[in-house]
């Protein structure tokens, strides 16, 4: 793709394929979780999550959407249990929201979207870097929540605050001694399935994680979303939203809950 990936009619999810032929491979992500055609695997684990908040390092506008960085030269911030066996290690989280709150999720429930889904990123540390983990069937391991349209999140109004500074393509500031277990949902209640990045380039190394309970977004947040910019400063304004992917074929793969 000779012009970057992006999420307009030029260059979005539709156009993928061309640069990456992977975009109809057999394990892409995201996809529509149906309940009732999630069987509880008893012999899935609880998942644990356990983040140091002294590993939070930065918070970055790449121009796709904006991700809290991690320190992930050691075993500080993990994810362990769950689907997956090892040690996975926190890389960053990021988000994906709409134009409105009837869209935004990159998952959906029964064809159920939300107005935002949240990716919490970690990688297999049998794999000596993210960049390898990243091409490896299990390198990779991502924790989804979705955001529902209610009260004011404060945890989340930590991150809103910070964004203001970000607003274009390219611009970052420190963001530190953020502890990410504060933006859990109270259940860990898991569906588990084979996939891939949601994003070029789609690399189908990623165990995904999406939580079944939601965690509260008010619109007034939301709009704070919508306030950056895919764009850099002094472009055309491009006002980041619909930065999602919809779903994707299940092309035969199961997918399991943690929970009856
Ligand atoms: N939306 S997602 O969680 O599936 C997602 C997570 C991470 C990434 C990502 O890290 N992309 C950059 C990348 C990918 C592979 C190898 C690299 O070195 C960097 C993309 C999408
Ligand atoms: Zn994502």
């Amino acid at each position: 793709m000779s012009h970057g990936w992006g999420y307009g009619p030029t260059n979005g999810p539709e156009k993928w394929c061309d640069g990456f032929p992977i975009a109809n491979g057999p394990r892409q992500s995201p996809i529509d979780v149906v309940p009732g055609q999630a069987p509880h695997d008893p012999a899935l684990k609880p998942l644990k999550l356990k983040y140091d908040p002294a590993t939070s390092q930065s918070i970055l506008n790449n121009g796709h959407s904006f991700q809290v960085d991690f320190l992930d030269e050691a075993d500080k911030s993990t994810l362990t249990g769950g689907p997956i066996s090892g040690t996975y290690r926190l890389r960053q989280f990021h988000f994906h929201w709409g134009a409105s709150d009837d869209r935004g999720s990159e998952h959906t429930v029964a064809g159920t979207k939300f107005p935002c889904e949240l990716h919490l990123v970690h990688w297999n540390t049998k794999y000596p870097s993210f960049g390898d983990a990243a091409g490896q069937p299990d390198g990779l391991a991502v924790v989804g929540v979705f955001l529902k349209i209610g009260s004011a999140n404060p945890s989340l109004q930590k991150i809103l605050d910070a964004v203001e500074s970000i607003k274009f393509k390219g611009k970052q500031t420190t963001f530190a001694g953020f502890d990410p277990k504060i933006l859990l949902p109270p259940s860990l209640d898991y569906w588990t399935y084979d996939g891939s990045l949601t994003t070029p380039p789609l690399l189908e190394s990623v165990t995904w994680i999406v939580l079944r309970q939601p965690i509260s977004v008010s619109p007034a947040q939301m709009a704070q979303f919508r306030s950056l910019m895919f764009s850099g400063e002094g472009e055309a304004a491009c006002c980041m939203q619909d930065n999602y992917r919809p779903p994707q074929p299940l092309k035969g793969r199961k997918v399991r809950a943690s929970f009856k």
